[in-house]
């Protein structure tokens, strides 16, 4: 009988899911893209922003209401057999809330196969936007936790990270100090990825050790949540996390809702959700040494590594597939909307129009820089705006819109490269790039150029869906085996770009004039 994996992926502006064979080659993908598909929340790219500059929010049902599309979707094509699953996993956006009401628990255990998820939770939220990663308006919050954690240095040792406007710690320590009618109406807190676990296994899902580790809660080296920090953000909090758990293990059976209404097998295993970067990690089987770069709504940066080496920039999560390993990353909040806004600021409706433009100007830009924030960046810290200057690092208003074009792709690369620098990183290793502009080979190029470094990408696009699948398998069925060895049979890495000796030292000029600008800028 067929065996299959299936990984779903809460992103920001999608619900992705993948299914592969039970030698994890990818037999189906689908996809619901919220602002498209559900424009009935209002969102724009899945996502609210608020009026006052800083709040970001996704309504929680709107999520529910996509995973009713998807699962429609999957159930309707031929050549995908539901009851062939043999396990799911998968992630979500990290450090995302939901914040679910008294009493949810047993609707969530009491699903009627006749009605949609979103119809029968649609009271289950005591709070009916989710703050998102995107969110910057928790700076008291932010300062509460660094005293409450023993300073900055201390926080960063514990948690593997300062502390975060977007982290989930931050996040709740607002609704409890300045919502408590809503801190006290709940009865559970889940991420993102948790949340999406408790859909399928019809009960609350734990927290894992990886995702957890963008809380500013968790003990990444006792890998537990740290009582101090937990009391400093709200009343009883543990008894609304729950315990968290390793990202390895199984969070139970599918739900019989899921049986009955779309004819899932009642044996399918559902594994501990995760973060979709460490999610990611998983889907590239990321080796040591090398480093990823997801090019999604945010951009990231990662590796995985064997002790955490605290850093007051990077984050330091636990590894979501090595039991006693660490990975390490850094995040840009500016990623695929900034560069979609100056696709179209440009005048290119496609990125085919967009490459002829990027084509027209030389690696450097003539040492043009430029900084594209449409919110406000998390690295470098620096308020929202476009900020552009001459090659003598004069301000100037606009570039044209070749120098433009060059420019927004030169910026994100070289923050990318600067900024793992700083953290200790050597440029000339191997770099695989996923996430939905890792399709871009012009984009790849430039990447390939400014890291010295020849850059690799997945057949698949969707590395963090497709890591639940590998690590549906692995956990399920082959939990004997290094989860290296499992996920080698899935990942097809195919060389994109390489890079080109002759800007080299163009972009070493560059990257020297890039961060002088950006220290100013920081100022
Ligand atoms: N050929 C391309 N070149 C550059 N960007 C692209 C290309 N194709 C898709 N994208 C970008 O991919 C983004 C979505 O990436 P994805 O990894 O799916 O995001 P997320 O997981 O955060 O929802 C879109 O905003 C779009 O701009
Ligand atoms: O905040 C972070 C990581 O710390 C973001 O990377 C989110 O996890 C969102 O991911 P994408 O939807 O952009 O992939």
């Amino acid at each position: 009988m067929a065996e299959t994996y299936l990984g779903l992926d809460f992103s920001t502006q999608q619900l992705k899911a993948v299914l592969t064979n039970k030698d994890l080659a990818v037999v189906h993908t689908a996809e619901v893209t919220y602002s498209i598909e559900l424009p009935e929340f209002g969102t724009q790219n899945g996502i609210i922003s608020h009026a006052d500059g800083e709040t970001v929010t996704s309504p929680t049902l709107m999520w529910v209401k996509a995973f009713d599309k998807l699962l429609e979707k999957l159930k309707s094509q031929k050549e995908v057999d539901i009851s062939s699953i043999k396990a799911i996993s998968g992630c979500g956006q990290q450090h995302g809330s939901v914040f679910w009401r008294k009493g949810s628990s047993s609707t969530l255990a009491n699903l009627d196969p006749s009605k949609t998820l979103a119809h029968q939770l649609s009271n289950a939220f005591s709070q009916e936007q989710s703050a998102i990663w995107m969110d910057s308006s928790t700076n008291d919050e932010c300062e509460l936790l660094e005293v409450a954690g023993g300073g900055r240095e201390h926080l960063v040792k514990v948690t593997g990270s300062r502390a975060f406007h977007r982290f989930t710690g931050a996040q709740i320590a607002k609704v409890s100090y300045k919502e408590p009618h809503i801190y006290h109406e709940t009865e559970r807190i889940s991420l993102v990825s948790s949340f999406a676990c408790s859909l399928l296994i019809g009960k609350y899902a734990s927290i894992d050790f990886a995702d957890g580790s963008g809380m500013n809660l968790l003990d990444i080296n006792k890998r537990d949540w740290d009582h101090q920090l937990l009391n400093a953000c709200g009343s009883k909090l543990e008894e609304k996390l729950g315990k968290p758990v390793p990202t390895s293990s199984i969070a139970g059976k599918v739900a019989s809702y899921y049986v009955k209404r779309y004819g899932f097998s009642a044996d399918c295993d559902v594994v501990t959700f995760t973060g979709d970067n460490p999610s990611s990690l998983a889907g590239v089987n990321l080796h040591k040494g090398d480093v990823a770069v997801s090019c999604g709504t945010s951009d990231t940066i990662f590796a995985s590594i064997n002790k955490p080496a605290p850093a007051m920039e990077g984050h330091v999560f636990c590894n979501p597939v090595e039991e006693k390993g660490y990975m390490v990353m850094l995040c840009f909040k500016n990623g695929s909307l900034t560069r979609d806004r100056i696709r179209l600021a440009t005048g290119c409706k496609s990125w085919d129009d967009f490459n002829v433009l990027l084509d027209k100007t030389a690696p450097g830009n003539s040492m043009n820089i430029g900084f594209y924030f449409d919110h406000p960046e998390i690295l470098p810290h620096v308020a929202a705006g476009d900020y552009r200057f001459d090659p003598e690092q004069g301000v100037v208003d606009t570039f044209p819109p070749e120098v433009e074009a060059r420019a927004v792709i030169e910026h994100q690369c070289l923050s990318k490269r600067t900024h793992a620098e700083q953290l200790g990183y050597k440029v000339g290793g191997r770099v695989v790039v996923t996430g939905g502009a890792s399709a871009n080979k012009h984009i790849l190029q430039v990447l390939a150029d400014v890291f010295k470094s020849e850059v690799f990408v997945l057949d698949v696009v969707n590395s963090a869906a497709l890591g639940g699948c590998f690590r549906a398998k692995h956990v399920s069925a082959e939990h004997e085996k290094s989860f290296g060895d499992v996920a080698a049979s899935g990942v097809q890495m195919i060389s994109a770009a390489k890079p080109h000796e002759q800007n080299f030292a163009v972009y070493d000029k560059m990257a020297t004039h890039y961060t002088i600008l950006e220290t100013s800028l920081m100022q």
